[in-house]
C-alpha cells in the first residue's frame, strides 16, 4: 500500500480504538477501511488471501457497529434519529391555515339550510345516505351503540330519537372541525324528522324518505366492534343520490367483517332489487342528476347490453349516435404515448343522452346494405379507416417503371373507365406488392390513394387484429360491405402478411377466423362481378403468406431496390430541394456507390451528406448563423454520409426476394 494510504488507515484505526468516537464515525472508520481494502485487491496492492481475511475483519466489525443493540456503541437507533429530523422539518402543509372559523361556519349555506330543516322538521334539502345500516332490528345511533364505530361527532349533543325537535346543539360544542360540525348537524336533525326505524347511522347529511330500504343491513353488529366508517358506497332505492366511497372496516371478529357484507334477513332481502338493478337504478339516477359517471364494471355493462338487446329496434339509431360521439381512434390515425388521453370504450352516462337529442341524422347507417352491422364498427372505419394522407405523384417514385404501369392499368383506368374494363378484362380483385424493406410499397399505396379517385381505406393488419375476440371478423365484414358502399374502392393493406400468414395448428381461434373471413371476402363470393373493389396488399416478408391468400391476390408486384437511374433520381429529387452542388460525374460517382441500396437507404443517405454542412460549422457561429450563410451540400458530404449509412438489404435476403419472384411473382 502507497504511504499515503498507510497514514490514513493508521488515522482511521486509532479513531475506533480511541473509544471517543461515535457510532457513526466508528461505523464511517471501518466502512472507509473496507473500501480501502477492496481498492487495494482491486489494483493488485494486496494479495486476494489477504484482501478476503481483512475484509471479512472489517466487515464484520462493521456489520457489528449497525447492527448493535446498544445505543451508545451502535447505529441501530438510526431510524429514531430520521425521524426526529423528519419532525423538525417544516412543511407547506404547515403554513397552511384555514379560512373557517367557529363563526363563518354557520354562514355557510348548506349549514343554513341544515339547521333550516331541522328546525323546520322538513325532509333534508342536503344530499344523499351515505349509509343506511339496521343493527339487530334496534336503532343504533352513535353513542348509544357501537358508539367507538358510529361515534357522536365531536362535541355534538344527542337527543333520542322519540324526543321531539330540540334546538340545534349550541355553538360552543360544535366547534371541532367541520366535517364534525357538518355529521353533526346532520345527526342532530335526523332525529326530528321520523327516520325509519332501521336506520340510523349518517355522516353525510343523509335524507331518507320513510319507507326506503337499505342496501344492507347488519344484524349482528357489536358495539365492541371497532371500525371506522367514512362514507359508504352502500346506498339506498330511495331517491338519494349515492356516492361510491369507501367503506373503511375494521373488526376484531372476522365473522363480524363477514356479516357487515352478507347479513340482512330473507324478508329484508327479498323486498330488495337485486343489487344489479339497484346500481343500474343508482346509476340512472345519477344520470338523470347530471352528475357524471365515467366508469362501469363489466357487470353494468353486461346488464345494460343484455337490455339493449331486447329493446326494441329503435335503439339502433341512438346506438348509432353513441358511437358516433364516442369516437375512437383506431389504425394509423391513432394517436398513443403517455401524454395521449386515455378514451373509455364505453360512452359516458351524459354522452348517451346529448347523443339521442343531438346527433345529426347522417351519423346513423343509411345505407341499407350497412345495417346489419354495429353502428360502432361502421362509424370506426368511416372515421379512421379511410385515409387521403399527403398527396404523392407517381413521379414522386423513382424508378419501378414496370409496377407503376401495372398498377395505372388495374387501378387507375379501371376506375376511370369502368365500362371497357369488363368481362375478361375486368380488373384483379387483388394485388400484392412485395419486396425487400424500404423499396416504396407503402408510397405506392399512398399514391395509390391520391391518383386513383377511389374511395381509400388504409386499414393496417394490427388494427383489425388486435380486436376484442370475435370483433377483427365483424371488422372485416363491414370493411368490404363499407367499401361496397363507397364504390369504386381501394382497400390499402400495409403488411399484410400479419393479417394473412399461414395458418397453423397453433394459432390463436380468432385469428383464424378472421383470416378465414378476410379469405372469403377476398374471393368475392359475397361480392358480386360488378363490385369495384381492389385490395392491395403490402409485405416484405411474402413468403410467410397463406398460398390461398396468394392466389386471390392474384397480381403479385416485385417491388425491388432501385437501379442506378431509380437511385439518381432519388438523389436529383432531393437534392433539388435543398442547396447543393454537385456536379454530373459526382452524382454518377454517388449512384455507383450506392449499389444495392433501397429507396430509404437513399433517403436516409441524403439525409445525412446533408448534415455535412451543418457540421462544418463551428460551435460559436451555429446560434448566430443565417440560412444564406449554411454553405451548399457538396460531393464530400455525400463521400462522408458513404462511411456510416449502410445498406439495409442484405445480399442473401435479396436472393430470397428474387427466389420469390420468379415462382410467384407477375413481373416479366
Ligand atoms: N422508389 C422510391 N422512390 C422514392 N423514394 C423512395 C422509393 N422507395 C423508397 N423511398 C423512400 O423510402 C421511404 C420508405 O419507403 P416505403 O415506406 O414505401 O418502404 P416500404 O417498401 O413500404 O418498406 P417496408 O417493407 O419496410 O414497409 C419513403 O418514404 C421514401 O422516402
Ligand atoms: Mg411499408
Amino acid at each position: 500500500m502507497s504511504r499515503a494510504h498507510l497514514d490514513e488507515w493508521q488515522r482511521r484505526s486509532f479513531d475506533i480504538s480511541s473509544g471517543s468516537c461515535t457510532p457513526e464515525q466508528t461505523a464511517d472508520a471501518y466502512r472507509a477501511h473496507v473500501l480501502s481494502i477492496q481498492y487495494a485487491w482491486a489494483s493488485a496492492e494486496l494479495s486476494p488471501a489477504g484482501a478476503a481475511s481483512l475484509l471479512r475483519t472489517y466487515s464484520e466489525r462493521y456489520a457489528a457497529v449497525l447492527d448493535s443493540d446498544d445505543p451508545r456503541t451502535g447505529l441501530n437507533n438510526y431510524a429514531e434519529s430520521a425521524l426526529q429530523l423528519a419532525r423538525n422539518q417544516k412543511n407547506h402543509s404547515d403554513k397552511w391555515e384555514s379560512s373557517l372559523t367557529f363563526e363563518n361556519v354557520f354562514n355557510l349555506p348548506c349549514v343554513q339550510r341544515m339547521m333550516r330543516a331541522g328546525s323546520k322538521e322538513d325532509a333534508l334539502p342536503v344530499d344523499p345516505v351515505d349509509v343506511n345500516i339496521t343493527v339487530g332490528g334496534e336503532i343504533c345511533r352513535g353513542g348509544e351503540k357501537g358508539s367507538d364505530l358510529f361515534g357522536p361527532p365531536c362535541g355534538l349533543k344527542r337527543e333520542p330519537l322519540a324526543h321531539g325537535p330540540a334546538a340545534p346543539p349550541p355553538r360552543a360544542e360544535m366547534g371541532r372541525g367541520v366535517s364534525n360540525l357538518l355529521s353533526g348537524a346532520a345527526e342532530w336533525a335526523r332525529g326530528h324528522q321520523g327516520a325509519p326505524p332501521h336506520m340510523s347511522l349518517a355522516q353525510n347529511a343523509p335524507n331518507v324518505p320513510t319507507g326506503s330500504t337499505p342496501m344492507f343491513t347488519y344484524n349482528n353488529f357489536s358495539s365492541t366492534g371497532r371500525a371506522s366508517v367514512s362514507q359508504s358506497s352502500v346506498g339506498c332505492t330511495s331517491g338519494s343520490n349515492v356516492h361510491n366511497q369507501p367503506v373503511f372496516f375494521s373488526s376484531t371478529n372476522p365473522s363480524k367483517r363477514k356479516n357487515f357484507y352478507s347479513s340482512g334477513t330473507e324478508s329484508n332481502r327479498s323486498s330488495f332489487p337485486s343489487q344489479g338493478e339497484q346500481e343500474l337504478r343508482g346509476r340512472g339516477r345519477r344520470g338523470e342528476e347530471g352528475v357524471s359517471t365515467n366508469f362501469r364494471s363489466a357487470r353494468e355493462q353486461f346488464i345494460v347490453d343484455q337490455q339493449k338487446k331486447h329493446s326494441h329496434q329503435g335503439q339502433r339509431g341512438s346506438e348509432a349516435n353513441v358511437a358516433a360521439i364516442t369516437k375512437k381512434c383506431l389504425g394509423a390515425n391513432r394517436s398513443r404515448g403517455a401524454a395521449s388521453k386515455f378514451i373509455s370504450p364505453m360512452p359516458r352516462q351524459e354522452e348517451v343522452g346529448n347523443s339521442m337529442e343531438n346527433a345529426p341524422q347522417d351519423m346513423q347507417p343509411v345505407d341499407e346494405r350497412l345495417k346489419n352491422f354495429e353502428p360502432k364498427i361502421i362509424e370506426l372505419i368511416m372515421s379512421e379507416i379511410m385515409d387521403h394522407g399527403p398527396p404523392v405523384a407517381w413521379d414522386d417514385i423513382a424508378g419501378l417503371e414496370f409496377a407503376k404501369a401495372t398498377i395505372k392499368e388495374i387501378v387507375v383506368w379501371p376506375m376511370l373507365r369502368p365500362d371497357i374494363f369488363t368481362g375478361l378484362r375486368g380488373p384483379p380483385k387483388g394485388i400484392l406488392l412485395f419486396g425487400p424493406p424500404g423499396t416504396g410499397k407503402t408510397l405506392i399505396g399512398k399514391c395509390i390513394a391520391c391518383q386513383s379517385g377511389a374511395t381509400f381505406f388504409s386499414i393496417s393488419a394490427s388494427s383489425l387484429t388486435s380486436k376484442w375476440v370475435g370483433e377483427g371478423e365483424k371488422m372485416v365484414r363491414a370493411l368490404f360491405a363499407i367499401a361496397r358502399c363507397h364504390q369504386p374502392a381501394v382497400i390499402f393493406i400495409d403488411e399484410i402478411d400479419s393479417l394473412l400468414s399461414q395458418r397453423t395448428d397453433g394459432e390463436h381461434d380468432s385469428s383464424r377466423r378472421i383470416k378465414t373471413e378476410f379469405l372469403v371476402q377476398l374471393d368475392g363470393a359475397s361480392t358480386s362481378a360488378e363490385d369495384r373493389i381492389l385490395v392491395v396488399g403490402a409485405t416484405n416478408r411474402p413468403h410467410e403468406i397463406d398460398e390461398a391468400a396468394r392466389r386471390r391476390l392474384a397480381k403479385r408486384l416485385y417491388i425491388p431496390l432501385p437501379e442506378a437511374e431509380a437511385r439518381r433520381q432519388i438523389v436529383t429529387n432531393l437534392m433539388s430541394r435543398e442547396k447543393s452542388q454537385l456536379g454530373p460525374d459526382e452524382m454518377e460517382n454517388v449512384v455507383q456507390g450506392t449499389e444495392g441500396f433501397s429507396g430509404a437507404d437513399m433517403t436516409q443517405l441524403c439525409r445525412e451528406a446533408a448534415l455535412g454542412p451543418i457540421r462544418s460549422i463551428s460551435l460559436s457561429d451555429i446560434a448566430t448563423i443565417s440560412a444564406e450563410q449554411v454553405r451548399p451540400i457538396l460531393y464530400n458530404d455525400f463521400q462522408e454520409a458513404l462511411k456510416t449509412v449502410r445498406p439495409s438489404v442484405s445480399s442473401k435476403d435479396l436472393e430470397l426476394f428474387e427466389e420469390w419472384n420468379k415462382t410467384f411473382g407477375c413481373g416479366r
